[in-house]
């Protein structure tokens, strides 16, 4: 197996005020197992668009998408969403926490939903936390908890059960820039520790440029940069 994501002429177009918008006119990419790409372009281009037909949440108009080599386009609903749990992890810009669970609980709840035992999710989660600068915060609600934190929560939570690859869509937009630089190291790290692959969008060319390749979406195709 080569790579953990695959696109081939995936094409996208949405319906926008009674106009056709041509957003993905054609994607090529090729992520192998263990890289961290970045995905850069501006505002409106298409990125989200991409990580939701590569995270199996949307399906693309035409062309094929491939998840460790399997193509994922045409499977069942029900298909898709086993993939997507077993094999992918989301981090977006606006966590999606859970409000009315522990920092703890949170990162402990994709792996209950897994099928891992209690006692080895928990183990994981305050491991996982406690590598992100956050063993003192496990029993916080994420109300109690700062942007920055909470951020660090839904990235423990996104690695929680191992995927083969995370997307995240500006997962340090909304910090400070001495808060993402550290956020996004500790992900980095981790990430790269579990062989994990990720595609990551962003705005930062500093973030961009830490990352084995960038992908800059241009005219609904992807340019290497
Ligand atoms: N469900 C939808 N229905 C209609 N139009 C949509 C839909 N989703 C996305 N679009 C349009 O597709 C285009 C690309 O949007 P997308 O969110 O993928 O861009 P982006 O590169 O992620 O932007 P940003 O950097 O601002 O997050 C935009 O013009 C957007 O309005």
């Amino acid at each position: 197996m080569n790579d953990v994501l695959k696109l081939e002429s995936v094409c996208r177009s949405f319906e926008q005020a009674g106009a056709r918008v041509d957003v993905l006119r054609g994607v090529d990419l090729a992520i192998p197992m263990g890289s961290i790409v970045a995905l850069v372009g501006p505002s409106g281009s298409g990125k989200s668009t991409l990580l939701h037909l590569a995270g199996l949440l949307e399906r693309p108009d035409s062309g094929r998408v491939f998840i460790q080599d399997r193509e994922v386009s045409k499977l069942s609903d029900g298909e898709r969403t086993r993939i997507r749990r077993g094999q992918i992890g989301f981090v977006y810009q606006f966590h999606h926490l859970l409000p009315d669970f522990q920092a703890l609980e949170n990162v402990m709840m994709p792996q209950l939903i897994a099928g891992r035992g209690k006692a080895e999710a928990r183990a994981r989660a305050i491991d996982l936390l406690t590598r992100l600068g956050l063993a003192h915060r496990l029993d916080h609600r994420p109300g109690r908890l700062s942007g920055g934190e909470q951020q660090r929560v839904a990235i423990a939570r996104a690695l929680a059960n191992e995927p083969a690859l995370i997307l995240a869509d500006e997962p340090t937009g909304n910090l400070d820039i001495a808060t993402a630089d550290a956020v996004f190291d500790a992900f980095i790290e981790l990430a790269r520790d579990a062989k994990i692959s990720a595609l990551i969008a962003t705005h930062n060319p500093d973030l961009a440029a830490r990352m084995d390749a960038t992908y800059r979406v241009v005219e609904g195709r992807l340019e290497q940069a």
